[in-house]
């Protein structure tokens, strides 16, 4: 499928009738969210197992105008009318990170399954409880890292465990944004709703890293922010650039290392800064035999390259599907499915109790959590602040 194919049929994609036995997953949504439409909306459209059903925002008249827009039956005042609502059985939470903790407890007491959006909460103790709790009520909780739901992220990862390259040194990973795109009063860079580039693009890079690698972090070895308005969000980083230290294999003389970059709004550069930065999703993986980079890990859907070289020469690969040991163990996907798409087949699947092809589970988003706590005491900047909520 073209370049062109692909993107037209994964913003316009087909609507699969919905399936009768086991009746879809039903979904509400926690605020009219911008990514809602991408991360969850247009996936469940071409899914047979998901139903998105109500929308509610804290404005009945906003929930009322995202619901017509997108093609959601129902709009409710409040989050509270959605987690009562008995047509909704699982809940996508796209509220700020800062609201993330509460509003996923307050679903679970519901007896709701949570998508949960990334960073999972503002802290690794509150991930904690957030799985404890779950655990306790057999609900599917789920950190939205759709990334690693992409055939591309897998096939890395592939290439990495298959000792091809030998082990890994060192992890160069970076997600940026031109400036300009994120307004001043997003809730990126507030720090009462967890805002901070470590927390948003940040987080994909600790999720990445420990992700190739197979570890959690025993150390960071630097951080060093770039503030957005130091005088108005001290803790805010705009950027954030730092080193994660790997604990080392038994084999191993060294563990590996990786070095992150993000930012939230990349200078223009150029005379007169007229010149837009390209915006660089990238991880490349350094290996005692030669290196494998994945070019746009974030929207693989839309264009990748993962370029390989070592001993058997260089060769690029692009994955947009599962090779033919994927189709002969009953992977569903096809190449113009996004990482939303996939995140959610496997998120359905879950739900239904069947097994879904990958997942993330609780263990790795306390540990991510942990990693992001990490950078930021490195940083000087200090954790984000715990949620006020009591259970
Ligand atoms: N997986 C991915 O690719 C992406 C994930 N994200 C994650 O999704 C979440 C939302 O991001 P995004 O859609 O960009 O954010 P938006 O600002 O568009 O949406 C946040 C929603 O939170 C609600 N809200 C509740 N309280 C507040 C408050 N005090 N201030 C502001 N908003 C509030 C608003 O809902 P209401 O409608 O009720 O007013 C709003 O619609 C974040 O956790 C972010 O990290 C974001 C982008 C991409
Ligand atoms: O989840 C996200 O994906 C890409 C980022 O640039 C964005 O800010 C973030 O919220």
């Amino acid at each position: 499928m073209s370049i062109l194919s692909r993107t037209w049929t994964s913003s316009h994609p087909p609507t699969a009738p919905k399936s009768t036995n086991p009746p879809p997953v039903r979904f509400g949504i926690l605020g009219a969210a911008n990514i809602a439409p991408s991360a969850l909306i247009l996936p469940a459209r071409s899914c047979p197992e998901a139903e998105v059903t109500v929308v509610g925002a804290r404005s009945l008249e906003k929930a009322q105008e995202f619901a017509k827009k997108n093609g959601v039956a129902k709009a409710v005042q409040g989050y509270e009318a959605v987690l009562s609502d008995p047509e909704v059985d699982a809940v996508y939470n796209p509220l700020p990170n800062g609201l993330h903790y509460e509003w996923t407890m307050k679903a679970l007491q519901a007896g709701k399954h949570v998508l949960l959006e990334k960073p999972a909460t503002n802290t690794a103790a509150e991930s904690e409880r957030i799985f404890a709790l779950a655990k306790e009520k057999n609900l599917v909780v789920l950190e939205a890292f759709h990334y690693q739901f992409h055939p591309s992220a897998q096939r890395l990862k592939e290439i990495i465990n298959s000792g091809e390259l030998g082990g890994v040194q060192k992890i160069t990973a970076t997600l940026t944004a031109p400036g300009g795109f994120i307004k001043p009063d997003d809730i990126r860079f507030q720090y009462a709703l967890g805002g901070g580039s470590t927390m948003d693009p940040g987080c994909y890079l600790t999720s990445m890293s420990r992700f190739v690698t197979g570890r959690e972090p025993d150390s960071v070895l630097s951080a060093s922010p770039v503030f957005q308005n130091k005088e108005q969000e001290p803790q805010i980083d705009r950027k954030m650039e730092f080193t994660l230290s790997f604990p080392a294999l038994p084999a191993e003389v060294e563990g590996p290392t990786a070095d992150c970059l993000c930012d939230l709004s990349t200078p223009w550069w150029g005379p007169f800064g007229l010149i837009p930065p390209m915006p660089d999703m990238s991880v490349r993986v350094q290996c005692e035999r030669g290196e494998a980079t994945l070019s746009n890990f974030v929207m693989p859907s839309f264009f990748h390259g993962i370029t390989v070289s070592g001993p058997a020469g260089s060769r690029t690969e692009r994955v947009y599907g599962w090779g033919k040991e994927g189709v002969e163990k009953g992977w569903k996907g096809e190449s113009w499915w996004t990482t939303y798409r996939y995140q959610l087949q496997a998120f359905v699947d879950k739900v239904q109790g069947r097994v879904p092809q990958h997942w993330i589970s609780g263990e790795d988003t306390v540990g991510n959590m942990r990693c992001v706590d990490m950078v930021y005491e490195k940083s000087g900047l200090g954790v984000r602040p715990e949620s006020a909520f009591k259970l």
